[in-house]
């Protein structure tokens, strides 16, 4: 509860609030900082795959070169037109020139004639649609203990339009996979050659678990990869599902397009330490922050508690210096600032101020007889008694003993011959003790004194009505005497 009071204070809620600026403004650059992580990435990515898409552009188009020249050779001068130099490749790859039923008609490279490369992917395909351009097989192995190489084949077509044959062009996979072997990939990054039917060509680092016909065909990826000629998007991939930036660019006029995919994952992995790290000194400092601010206002409170007893007793002093302890009553100290403040408004005023000296008689016998709590007794009911006949503005204080005192401002000598009466009927009721009546006992005597009559002091005023009081005691008790000694009633 106390926990619970101190929290909506308004130095904790500062506090809160500063933490939670601080705390936002922390999210705020975390998140610029995650925004530029992968920004860069995919800027970096953008750049690697554009620089090896041209790169394959510049060796492919010069091995393509070389088919080309070797089809227009075919298609002009037809089989004959072919020599050996002629067939050598500008480009330095290993040409062949199979016949329409895939069998070696001439090849530069091996020296085979009777190679049979019918079932081959790429010799297929020209079969199927010899004009479909430059088709491109998946890595392979030619002739046993060879290195694979990357075929790039035209078909080309006879006077009448039947397939003559096809030209096919060999690049070592090495020459490729050299480019790319120096590079350093983060974990779960790759680069990848694709054709644009989906067949994955090439793959670095190569994955052990890639399959050897590993294909995107029919993917929201490849859709993506074909629809535009370069771009970048994130999403899982097709082999493992691992979320990944997918970097690509399409190689110009090959069906091919090179990506370059990194996981997204492993591009935050320092951003995400360097968020844990200072979310958890963000943490601290919010936590130690509220803690100070709690402490804080636990000791503000402690220090109102304090004040606030320390106030409550000078209170308590200052009314028990004012006020008599038995009666509540004000006492003579208080009596005469009242009466002192009461001189200053009727000197201003022209007003008239009476002065009321009571003393009880016989009251020494009911402490004699009773004891002194039944006397304590009759002072407070007197007190009360005088209480209930006083106005508002009038004071009722006891000056010790069994003397009591009735300030009674704008009261005139006319005036307060009412008042006595008022008194004496008060003092006469009842006074109840274990089934006594000590009103029997005890009676009441009084003088008065009026301002400015018979003084303009406190102190003479006071000595008037004592000596009236003296008067009527004089005179037989139970009645009360104006100073001069005139009985009024
Ligand atoms: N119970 C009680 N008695 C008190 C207190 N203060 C004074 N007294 C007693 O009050 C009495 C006052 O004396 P007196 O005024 O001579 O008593 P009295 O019998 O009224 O005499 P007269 O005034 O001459 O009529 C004394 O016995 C005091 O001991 C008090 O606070 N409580």
């Amino acid at each position: 509860m106390l926990l619970a009071r101190y929290f909506f204070h308004r130095l904790v809620l500062l506090s809160l609030l500063v933490s939670l600026g601080m705390g936002g403004l922390l999210a705020r650059n975390l998140w610029a900082m995650h925004q530029n992580l992968l920004d860069n990435a995919e800027r970096a990515s953008r750049n690697l795959s554009h620089t090896l898409a041209v790169g394959l552009e510049w060796v492919l188009a010069d091995v393509d070169r070389d088919v080309l020249q070797m089809r227009s050779t075919l298609q002009n001068d037809g089989l004959q037109g072919i020599d050996a130099q002629a067939m050598l490749a500008v480009s330095g790859s290993a040409l062949l020139l199979l016949d329409a039923q895939g069998r070696g008609v001439r090849d530069m490279a091996f020296g085979q004639e009777q190679i049979d490369l019918v079932q081959r992917d790429f010799f297929q395909a020209l079969q199927r649609q010899p004009d479909m351009g430059l088709a491109i097989g998946v890595p392979q192995v030619l002739v046993q203990d060879s290195p694979q190489v990357l075929p790039l084949a035209r078909a080309w077509q006879q006077a009448d339009g039947r397939l003559g044959g096809v030209i096919v062009a060999f690049v070592p996979l090495q020459r490729l996979q050299q480019w790319v072997s120096g590079m350093h990939m983060a974990p779960g990054s790759a680069i990848n050659l694709i054709r644009m039917d989906g067949q994955v060509l090439l793959r670095f680092p190569a994955l052990s678990a890639l399959p050897r016909a590993h294909t995107l065909a029919g993917s929201e990826n490849l859709r993506r990869y074909t629809a535009s000629q370069a771009g970048v998007f994130t999403r899982p991939s097709v082999l493992d599902g691992i979320e990944r930036i997918h970097s690509f660019e399409h190689v110009t006029a090959m069906p091919l397009l090179v990506n370059v995919v990194q996981a997204r994952d492993a591009v935050l992995a320092p951003w995400r330490s360097s968020a844990w790290t200072l979310g958890g000194i963000a943490l601290l400092l919010f936590l130690g922050n509220l803690g100070l601010a709690l402490l804080f206002v636990r000791e503000l409170e402690r220090r109102r508690r304090t004040q606030k007893a320390l106030q409550v007793e000078k209170d308590r002093m200052q009314e028990m210096a004012l006020h008599d302890p038995l009666t509540g009553l004000p006492n003579r100290t208080l009596l005469q600032d009242r009466i002192e403040h009461a001189i200053a408004a009727a000197q201003r005023e022209a007003g008239a101020i009476g002065l009321l000296y009571l003393d009880l008689d016989g009251f020494k016998e009911v402490n004699d007889r009773w004891g002194h709590a039944a006397g304590d007794h009759v002072l407070v009911h007197i007190a009360r008694q005088l209480q209930q006949v006083a106005r508002m503005s009038d004071t009722v204080c006891r000056l010790g003993g069994d003397e009591f005192v009735l300030l009674l401002p704008g009261c005139t000598l006319v005036d307060v011959r009412e008042v006595i009466i008022r008194v004496l009927q008060a003092c006469a009721t009842p006074c109840w003790w274990h089934g006594e009546n000590l009103q029997a006992v005890y009676g009441v005597s009084g003088g008065v004194s009026i301002y400015p009559e018979h003084g303009t002091s406190f102190a003479e005023l006071l000595r008037h009505a004592d000596t009236a009081l003296y008067q009527a005691k004089e005179a037989g008790r139970g009645q009360v005497y104006y100073f001069q000694a005139v009985p009024s009633y």
